[in-house]
């Protein structure tokens, strides 16, 4: 089997990698970052380091690379002979990567056309869907009937916290011991792919709800107001007790409109949330928070992290969640220099006001209860942490 995998960064090398590699296949990585692919090539095989209680080692073995931008016509053949087409780029990559995906599609189906399944793995609902409409605008209509026939476009929720790292070996990845990839099989051409340690489910929804509102809402929580304390990494800012209270309100806030909305088990989920939140004080690992923050338009969505669980929360509920609320005020603050989407977010607010960004970007009503309770958090919180 052969899986073509988007992305060699740190999820992809770290997780859809190594998962893929554990299940049989030869895995071709496809990226833009010169010196990775190079070694990848050179030598075939990589370190994932688990950083548990004991630091424990696995070999991914029997892996090769592809440069998407000088090494295209091998990206389409690679394609075209695939049994699997795997990506982790970060959401705002999908459409860069659509049109040689479209590309190897019609050269495959010149050649054959046995199934094909493809799974997005960014954290995003919907993220394969996603990919699959810039795809399709890149095919020939002879090309987007085929699609709809051999290739199955599989959503999927991918969790596994692996941090920004500078190691010796630059192929070396360190991740936290936890995973888990729930895959829709809704979509599915035939049989579901064969990937080991993934969860196959009829309905994906329950699940990437539960996963970007529980472990990405809290993480955004001890990211942002963790920047605004000045701590550097997660594992600080969850030492400080008061950032703790908030990420745990948040997520009992989320919580309760997950418990309500998908009928997760109250008991299950809180001992959910726990297990979430010694992810995050994993002593083993140390992840920078400008990492867990970046992007902060894209994290700032309407179907994201902290803005959907507090609209749902007040839709259900008919109270403002304030946890959630100090979150998305908190992110409004986040200035962080080398983020563009920081830069960008600040420029709006300088222009438009706070109650203008959460327009324009969460897609909220300026009569909004959530925008009159932001703003006020902003403000409060501009003023405690003024530098
Ligand atoms: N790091 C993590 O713990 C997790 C990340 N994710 C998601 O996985 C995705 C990737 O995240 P990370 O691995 O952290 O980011 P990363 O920045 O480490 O990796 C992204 C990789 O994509 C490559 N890339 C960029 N443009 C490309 C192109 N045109 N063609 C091919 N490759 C290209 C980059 O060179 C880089 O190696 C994001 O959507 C993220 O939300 C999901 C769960 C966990
Ligand atoms: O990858 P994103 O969406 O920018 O957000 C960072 C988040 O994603 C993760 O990398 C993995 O879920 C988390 O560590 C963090 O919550």
């Amino acid at each position: 089997m052969r899986a073509v995998h988007f992305g060699a960064g740190n999820i992809g090398r770290g997780f859809i990698g190594s998962l893929l590699a554990a299940s049989g296949y030869d895995v071709v990585f496809v990226d833009v970052n010169e010196q990775i692919v190079r070694l990848l090539k050179e030598q075939g095989e990589y370190r994932v380091i688990i950083a548990g209680e004991r630091q424990e080692e696995q070999w991914v073995r029997g892996v090769s690379a592809l440069n998407s931008q000088t090494e295209r016509d091998d990206v389409i053949e690679a394609i075209a002979s695939a049994d699997l087409v795997t990506t982790a780029v970060g959401p705002h990559i999908l459409p860069v990567i659509a049109p040689v995906i479209a590309a190897g599609l019609e050269r495959r189906f010149t050649v054959h056309q046995k199934p094909l399944h493809v799974i997005a793995c960014e954290n995003m609902i919907g993220g394969t869907e996603t990919l699959k409409q810039h795809v399709v605008t890149h095919l020939s209509e002879a090309g987007r009937q085929l699609v709809e026939e051999c290739v199955g476009f599989l959503n999927c929720a991918v969790d596994r916290i692996v941090p920004n790292q500078t190691n010796d070996d630059p192929l070396a990845v360190t991740v936290e011991p936890f995973f888990e990839w729930a895959i829709e099989t809704k979509n599915t051409i035939g049989a579901v792919p064969p990937i080991q340690g993934a969860h196959f489910v009829a309905d994906l929804g329950p699940y990437i709800e539960r996963k970007l509102f529980t472990v990405n809402t809290g993480h955004a929580l001890a990211a942002y107001l963790g920047y605004q304390k000045q701590y550097r990494t997660v594992q600080e800012a969850m030492k400080d007790s008061g950032i703790r209270e908030s990420v745990e309100q948040a997520l009992r806030e989320s919580g309760a409109v997950l418990v309500k909305k998908h009928g997760w088990d109250e008991q299950e989920h809180r001992s959910y949330i726990e297990t979430t939140i010694g992810r995050f004080t994993n002593p083993s690992l140390s992840d920078d928070i400008v990492r867990v923050a970046r992007s902060p338009i894209r994290k700032l969505g309407p179907n994201d992290r902290l803005v959907a669980p507090a609209v749902q929360y007040y839709t259900l509920f008919e109270r403002v969640p304030s946890g959630l609320v100090k979150g998305i005020a908190a992110l409004l603050l986040f200035d962080e220099t080398g983020d563009a989407e920081a830069t960008a977010l600040q420029k709006t607010i300088e222009q438009s006001g706070v109650e203008g960004a959460l327009v324009q970007y969460a897609g909220l009503d300026n009569s909004h209860p959530l925008v009159v309770a932001v703003k006020e958090e902003y403000a409060q919180m501009k003023q405690m942490y003024s530098r």
